[in-house]
């Protein structure tokens, strides 16, 4: 059978995680998750207490980090940084080390090296149009903000952290902005993505969804 390659992009808290993870258990493929992948860097820089300002210095960085993405954990030079990846001081840093042109070059040239064969599910922000142009399933999924940021909400909380809806709304809004807006590979949808609005979808649903349009590009169909 053919080694699927799907491409899963979106804003933050639009559920690609949660779905791209279901689909690649569901498929039998490997699942990686660009976000964590950024934010491992954006962890050992801060963790390094350079100036995160310093673009030759975080690249240098990410080009000497070796990440290990074995869903759900994660690892920096042998450190388990599952959790610490999704701290909030990570989280309100790394739409900044994100939009460093070279931290970017290397980071796809590991996620291509992750692709090359196939049978993988990838998540993030350019997959679609940057990382794995020639996917056979290329999915956009978004949620309105106010989704987005309740699902953020209850995560947190369940996660044990202290959550405010109204600085995650700021967070989510100014992180989306950020990512829409740089000059490298910018959030927004390939031309060939299929638009998947989960606001009011449960995640069954949309991955129930994703899986349909994976079997129809399987079967050979549109
Ligand atoms: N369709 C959905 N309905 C309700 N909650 C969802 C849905 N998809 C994801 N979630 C929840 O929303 C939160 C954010 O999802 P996540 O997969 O981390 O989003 P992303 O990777 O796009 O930032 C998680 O707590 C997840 O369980
Ligand atoms: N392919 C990717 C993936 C993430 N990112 C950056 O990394 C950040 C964290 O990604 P993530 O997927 O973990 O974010 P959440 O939406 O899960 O909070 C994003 O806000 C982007 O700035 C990116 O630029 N390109």
């Amino acid at each position: 059978m053919k080694r699927l390659t799907v491409a899963i992009d979106g804003p933050a808290g639009a559920g690609k995680s949660t779905v791209a993870r279901r689909v690649a258990e569901e498929l039998g493929l490997l699942y990686v998750d660009t976000g964590a992948m950024y934010r491992a860097i954006t962890w050992k820089a801060l963790q390094s207490e350079i100036d995160l300002s310093d673009e030759q210095v975080v690249a240098a960085i990410a080009r000497e980090a070796e990440i290990v993405l074995d869903p759900p954990e994660v690892l920096v030079d042998g450190v388990r940084v599952t959790e610490a990846i999704r701290s909030p001081e990570v989280t309100d840093h790394v739409s900044m080390v994100a939009g460093m042109a070279e931290v970017r070059r290397v980071l796809v040239e590991k996620q291509r090296q992750m692709a090359k064969d196939g049978g993988v599910v990838m998540d993030g922000r350019d997959i679609g149009t940057h990382v794995m142009p020639d996917a056979d399933v290329k999915v956009f999924l978004t949620a309105s903000i106010e989704e987005r940021v309740r699902r953020r909400h209850l995560e947190m909380i369940r996660r044990g952290y202290a959550s405010d809806p109204d600085r995650l709304y700021q967070e989510i809004k100014r992180r989306d902005e950020m990512d829409e807006n740089r000059s490298h590979s910018p959030l927004k949808p390939a031309a060939d993505a299929v638009m998947l609005d989960t606001t009011g979808r449960s995640i069954d649903e949309v991955v129930s969804m994703i899986l349909d349009l994976c079997r129809t590009k399987v079967s050979g169909g549109e």
